[in-house]
């Protein structure tokens, strides 16, 4: 039987403050197949953060168990697992896009040859081929947010968390790079977890759904997603389309309510 990438099994966090202990994740439970896209969703609050940097061994659960590709998630971290995109792209502004990619590279003391063959290659793989050497302030929101996505693939680990990425953007852009995030992920076969508010981009992306809620943070629906790989932006006209949103809206309304 094929192992989960990510398994979570009565995942709970309960921070604790001056005033009362926060319930942020309740009772988790969730696998994540290999080469899977999923999508959290949920209202402001409902721990959809404090999951992904929990994988990220960025926080500690406070009960279950939770593996990233069988390791704990600290060891994961350690054996470079995964990227990390954040909702602001984040580039330091006195470095060029390319050193900006390079750094975390740097850090680890890859040769200079393979630094510049990997930056080559992820600059390819975003669609910035020749703007390696601009310094972030010379491109676009869209573009920015790209690079830093491009930074998150360097060391090639084949998951890649993606903490509402896009949230800061117009639609237009949005939709473009929603689109070209969908490429990225069939040519590279990355399994993504990606962060969200927003139903019509999760139901685009996604080929898992996690509905999530507040207070206690829990899952309230995971939706399995029938559309097809291929997915031009028109599929969001289609009944199949409405219908998948109909039920995440359904499950935030529930959560909402409970
Ligand atoms: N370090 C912390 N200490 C105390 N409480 C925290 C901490 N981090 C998060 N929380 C609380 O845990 C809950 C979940 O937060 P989290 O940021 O994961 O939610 P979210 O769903 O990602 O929200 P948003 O959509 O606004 O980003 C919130 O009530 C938040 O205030």
């Amino acid at each position: 039987m094929k192992k989960p990438v990510i398994d979570a099994s009565g995942v709970n966090l309960t921070f604790q403050t001056k005033d009362a202990p926060v319930h942020a994740l309740k009772d988790v439970n969730l696998q994540i197949d290999k080469g899977d896209f999923v999508s959290f969703i949920g209202p402001s609050g409902c721990g959809k953060t404090t999951l992904l940097r929990c994988i990220a061994a960025l926080e500690a659960p406070t009960g279950g168990s939770l593996t990233v590709n069988g390791l704990s998630p600290d060891e994961a971290r350690k054996a470079r697992s995964y990227g990390y995109v954040f909702q602001a792209a984040g580039l330091y502004p006195w470095r060029t896009i390319e050193k900006n990619i390079k750094l975390p590279l740097e850090i680890m003391g890859y040769p200079k040859a393979e630094m510049d063959e990997r930056v080559k290659r992820v600059l390819d793989l975003v669609d910035l081929s020749g703007f390696g050497k601009k310094f972030p302030w010379q491109l676009s929101g869209g573009m920015q947010q790209r690079a830093s996505i491009a930074r998150a693939l360097a060391f090639d680990a084949d998951i890649l968390l993606m903490d509402e990425p896009f949230g800061a953007l117009d639609e237009i852009v949005r939709d473009k790079l929603n689109e070209e995030l969908l490429k990225l992920w069939d040519r590279t076969g990355k399994t993504i977890c990606f962060v969200t508010h927003s139903i019509p981009e999760a139901v685009y992306l996604s080929t898992k759904i996690v509905v999530m809620s507040p207070r206690p943070g829990r899952i309230t629906d995971v939706i399995e997603s029938p559309l097809p790989r291929e997915r031009p932006l028109e599929i969001r006209d289609t009944p199949e389309f409405i219908e998948i949103a109909h039920r995440v809206r359904e499950g935030l309304r529930e959560g909402h309510n409970a």
